[in-house]
């Protein structure tokens, strides 16, 4: 499946139980070798009986991590595709919390992404003392980011255009920086007006996707706090356009997109 070219492999674990180790993960995400995909999504009957799923994400590198943006929406159009559920607000668990997906009647999908914090112990991401926007050492070259939690890490940079080059030195050399001890995902976006951004995002565990959910939430809410965006924002990705919605402090990211099925197969380990 895929969300705006931000591809996945989705296994049905509801039905019947699946175990994917680290080195299985790494060999099925090779695009020449294996399948290939930015996350593997597993979909597992809830562990709190009040939810309707457990929703586990795991990066091409093998690593499990905690929120996927556009995978969410293609779980969604997994569990009603495959009849595993009727319903058209679904309840998920994920390892960071709480999440409901709401599938529209046009088959996109909004998702409620919870509150983001700029907390940077939330991330997490050392500091000595609290800011708003940090200026790091990155590449020989001092960048400012917003750092931000959407369940998982992000540092949003703000830039004037979006460079190939630039993207790739300095979102390598961001995402593994020592002030982030998780590592991080680099956003790296260019305003175009108050609602409106371009949007390129270097994932972690995987290298520049051709677009990130979260990384959509995470730089429109940083876009947002830090006065230059209004709360409702088209997010432009290599791979397509997300609805983002925030009203500020105390309130829930929505984020609103389309999700696609390409095929479907066993995979024998
Ligand atoms: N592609 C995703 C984000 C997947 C996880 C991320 N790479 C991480 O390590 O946190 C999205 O659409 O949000």
């Amino acid at each position: 499946m895929h969300g705006l070219g931000n591809d996945f492999v989705v296994v049905d674990a509801v039905s019947r139980k699946v175990f994917f180790n680290k080195e299985q993960i790494e060999r099925l995400s090779d695009r020449n070798r294996g399948v290939g995909f930015d996350q593997l999504l597993i979909v597992e009957p809830p562990l709190n009986p009040e939810m309707d799923f457990r929703y586990r994400i795991y990066n091409s590198d093998g690593t499990e991590v905690e929120h996927c943006g556009n995978g969410a929406r293609c779980f969604a159009k997994f569990v009603l595709d495959k009849e595993l559920t009727n319903k058209s607000i679904i309840n998920v668990e994920t390892r960071k919390g709480k999440m409901q997906l709401r599938v529209l009647n046009d088959g996109q999908v909004t998702v409620d992404m919870g509150e983001p914090s700029f907390i940077p112990s939330d991330l997490p991401f050392t500091v000595d003392k609290v800011e708003s926007i940090y200026s790091l050492r990155v590449s020989d070259r001092n960048i400012e980011i917003t750092p931000v939690s959407v369940g998982n890490p992000h540092a949003v940079h703000k830039v004037d255009s979006l460079d190939d080059d630039y993207v790739a030195t300095i979102g390598k050399a961001l995402e593994s920086h020592g002030r982030f001890p998780h590592n991080v995902n680099v956003g790296f976006m260019q305003i175009l007006n108050r609602s409106e951004i371009r949007l390129r995002v270097y994932e972690r565990g995987v290298g520049e996707t051709q677009a990130c959910g979260t990384g959509a939430c995470a730089a429109v809410v940083a876009g947002i706090k830090q006065g230059w965006l209004d709360s409702n924002v088209v997010a432009h990705l290599n791979g397509g356009d997300l609805k983002i919605e925030w009203q500020g402090d105390g309130a829930s990211i929505l984020m609103t997109g389309p999700a696609a099925k390409v095929f479907e197969g066993q995979i024998y380990l």
